[in-house]
C-alpha cells in the first residue's frame, strides 16, 4: 500500500461557474498518492462536475489543478490527453461498452486507443476482474456486475495512478457491489489512488477519507482511516501547498444528503 506521504492531486479554490450557478465553488483539496477517497452529497451538489475536472474532462473557471507535479491549465490539449490515457483509469455507473464487442475486444478496444493491442494482457486484465471465463461474451450475454467488472478491466489496461469512479456500483445488486469493492481493495493495496463518487454509505465507508460537497462546497470530511488521518496532517504540517483536513465531520453521508435534499425541497 502506498503510504499517502506524497501529493497526488492538488485543485487550489477551484470553481465552476456556469452563469450565476457556482457548480464547484471555491473547492481546495489535497489527494496523496495512493488514498482511496469518497466523494458525498446530494444530487446537483458538485461532485460529477468535482470528477470532470479531475479527470481533465473538464477544465476549472477559476483556481488550478496540479497533478503528479504539473499544473493542468500549462498542459496543451495533446499533453492532457496523454494525462488521460497513462494517468486515470475511469468507471461509470452507465457501463459505456460497445454492444457488438465482447468483453475482451472492449478492453482491447481500450488497448488500441493506448496504441497497444495486446490479447494476452487484455485477458490478464478480465484475470484480475475474475471475467476470464466470460471474455468473449458480448455485453448483452453479461450481467450487470459482470459488465461493470469488464469496464473495471477496461481501465486498468494502462495500469492507472489513479482510478475515478463516478458511481461505479449505482446499478448492482449487493453481491456485485461486493465484488467491485473487494476489487478497489486489491488495487488500493496495490497502491492505486481511488476516488469514487457515490450516493451509498457502505461504498463511501469503505474509502480511507470521505469528502462532503453541498452546493459546489466542501462542506464536511470524515476520515476512516486514522493512520492515513494522521499521515496526512503529518503532511499538511510539512508542506504548505496542502489543504488541511476540515474539522468539520459528518455522520452518515447517506442521511447527511438525504436530509440535505429535503431541506432543499423544503
Ligand atoms: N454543463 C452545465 N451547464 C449548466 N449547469 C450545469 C452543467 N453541468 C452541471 N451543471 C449544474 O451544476 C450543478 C452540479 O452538477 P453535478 O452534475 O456536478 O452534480 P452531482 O452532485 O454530480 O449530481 P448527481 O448526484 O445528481 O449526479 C447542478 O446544479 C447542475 O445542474
Amino acid at each position: 500500500m502506498a503510504d499517502n506521504s506524497e501529493v497526488l492531486l492538488h485543485l487550489d479554490h477551484v470553481s465552476k461557474i456556469y452563469g450565476d450557478l457556482h457548480a464547484l465553488d471555491d473547492v481546495s483539496l489535497t489527494v496523496p498518492q495512493g488514498q482511496w477517497l469518497s466523494i458525498v452529497g446530494s444530487s446537483g451538489s458538485g461532485k460529477t462536475t468535482l470528477m470532470n475536472i479531475i479527470g481533465c474532462l473538464d477544465s476549472p473557471s477559476k483556481g488550478s489543478v496540479t497533478l503528479q507535479g504539473k499544473n493542468l491549465e500549462n498542459l496543451r490539449e495533446r499533453e492532457l490527453a496523454d494525462v488521460r490515457k497513462n494517468v486515470i483509469g475511469l468507471v461509470f455507473q452507465k457501463f459505456y461498452l460497445v454492444q457488438h464487442l465482447t468483453a475482451i475486444e472492449n478492453v482491447m478496444a481500450a488497448q488500441y486507443y493506448h496504441s497497444v493491442v495486446d490479447g494476452e494482457q487484455a485477458m490478464d486484465a478480465l484475470r484480475q476482474v475474475g471475467l476470464e471465463e466470460r471474455a468473449h461474451h458480448l455485453p448483452r450475454e453479461l450481467s450487470g456486475g459482470e459488465q461493470q467488472r469488464v469496464c473495471i478491466a477496461r481501465a486498468l489496461i494502462n495500469c492507472p495512478e489513479i482510478i475515478l469512479a463516478d458511481e461505479p456500483t449505482g446499478n448492482l445488486d449487493e453481491a456485485n457491489e461486493q465484488i467491485v469493492l473487494d476489487l478497489f481493495k486489491n488495487l488500493h493495496e496495490q497502491g492505486t489512488t481511488i476516488i469514487v463518487v457515490t450516493h451509498d454509505s457502505t461504498v463511501a465507508g469503505q474509502a480511507q477519507r470521505e469528502i462532503m460537497l453541498n452546493h459546489g462546497k466542501l462542506v464536511g470530511e470524515h476520515w476512516n482511516d486514522l493512520e492515513a488521518k494522521k499521515a496526512f496532517d503529518a503532511l499538511a504540517a510539512t508542506n504548505s501547498q496542502v489543504a488541511a483536513s476540515l474539522d468539520t465531520g459528518f455522520d452518515d453521508p447517506t442521511k447527511s444528503a438525504k436530509s440535505t435534499m429535503s431541506r432543499d425541497k423544503a
